[in-house]
């Protein structure tokens, strides 16, 4: 991708991944909620998803999005995963094919799918013996309203693709650390996702060749109900990171030469 990378929510956790892992790859153009504490190494600005003028200030210029923008609670309520998500995800379509991007990137989440962890499955289906596996063909069957929000962020991307070519790459981000897995916590580590193995998801993302993609973005942990084979093979992804490799916040095992 040699156009400029819009990225979207690039103030928050998913963001701070990407550009660490891979702020030097790309021109980036950033758009952040509220003005950053410290001045960017990148081009930037501030604004409101859920506005039409932001977006389109946001989108002028660029040839892919990366969009993190949204209200990320589990719990949030219905009137903000509305505005933040949704009509802010569709915003920032609109605007993308008005500005004829190419790429759409999107943070899907685990939540889109959390009522496959059924009382029967659980907590079996966290365990490295268990061999349940979703792999992004099933539909989603969201837990709460904001996995409502982000499987609808999905099927906006599959309208704006059918009906516009737009290259569309739904990440189901599954729960992203900094250091080690989640300790303690059985479902997080079997969806952990490690910084590196974060910022390369989204570079493969932006390098791939693909029209509409669910894919699932977790680490390779020996612990996983969700497939990565999908994101290996489409999008080339190779991680690096295993929660099998770490006891509590301690490394003690190295990633596979
Ligand atoms: N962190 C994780 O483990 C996971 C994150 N995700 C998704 O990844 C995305 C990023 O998540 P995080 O970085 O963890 O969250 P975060 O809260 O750290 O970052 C989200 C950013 O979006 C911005 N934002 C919120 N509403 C906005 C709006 N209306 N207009 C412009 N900016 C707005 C916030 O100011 C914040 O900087 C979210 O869409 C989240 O749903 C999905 C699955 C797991
Ligand atoms: O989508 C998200 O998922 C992660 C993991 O979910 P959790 O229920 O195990 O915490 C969550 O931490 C993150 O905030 C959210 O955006």
């Amino acid at each position: 991708m040699d156009d400029p990378v819009l990225l979207t929510g690039a103030g928050g956790a998913v963001g701070a991944a990407i550009l660490e892992g891979i702020g030097d790859a790309y021109e980036w153009k950033l758009m952040f909620h509220s003005p950053p504490a410290e001045e960017p190494d990148h081009d930037y600005l501030v604004g409101d998803v859920s506005s039409e003028d932001d977006v389109g200030a946001a989108m002028d210029g660029v040839g892919a999005v990366v969009h993190l923008a949204g209200d990320p609670r589990p719990e949030a309520p219905w009137d903000s995963v509305l505005s933040n998500n949704i009509d802010g995800t569709q915003k920032m379509y609109e605007a993308a094919v008005a500005e004829g991007v190419e790429k759409f990137v999107f943070a899907s989440s685990n939540h889109a799918v959390g009522a496959f962890e059924t009382d029967e499955r659980t907590p079996e289906m966290y365990r490295t013996a268990d061999d349940y596996r979703l792999d992004g063909t099933e539909l989603p069957r969201p837990g709460n309203l904001y996995g409502v929000s982000k499987a609808t962020g999905e099927v906006l991307g599959r309208y704006y693709h059918d009906e516009h070519d737009i290259s569309v790459c739904n990440i189901r981000i599954g729960n992203l650390t900094r250091g080690h897995p989640p300790i303690d916590y059985e479902r997080g580590q079997a969806m952990w996702l490690s910084y590196r193995d974060c910022a390369h998801i989204h570079e493969c993302a932006l390098e791939a060749d693909y029209g509409f993609e669910i894919v699932y973005g977790i680490s390779d942990n020996d612990r996983k109900y969700y497939s990565i084979e999908r994101a290996k093979d489409v999008l080339g992804y190779d991680p690096q990171d295993n929660s099998a490799h770490f006891d509590g916040d301690e490394r003690v095992a190295e990633p596979d030469a």
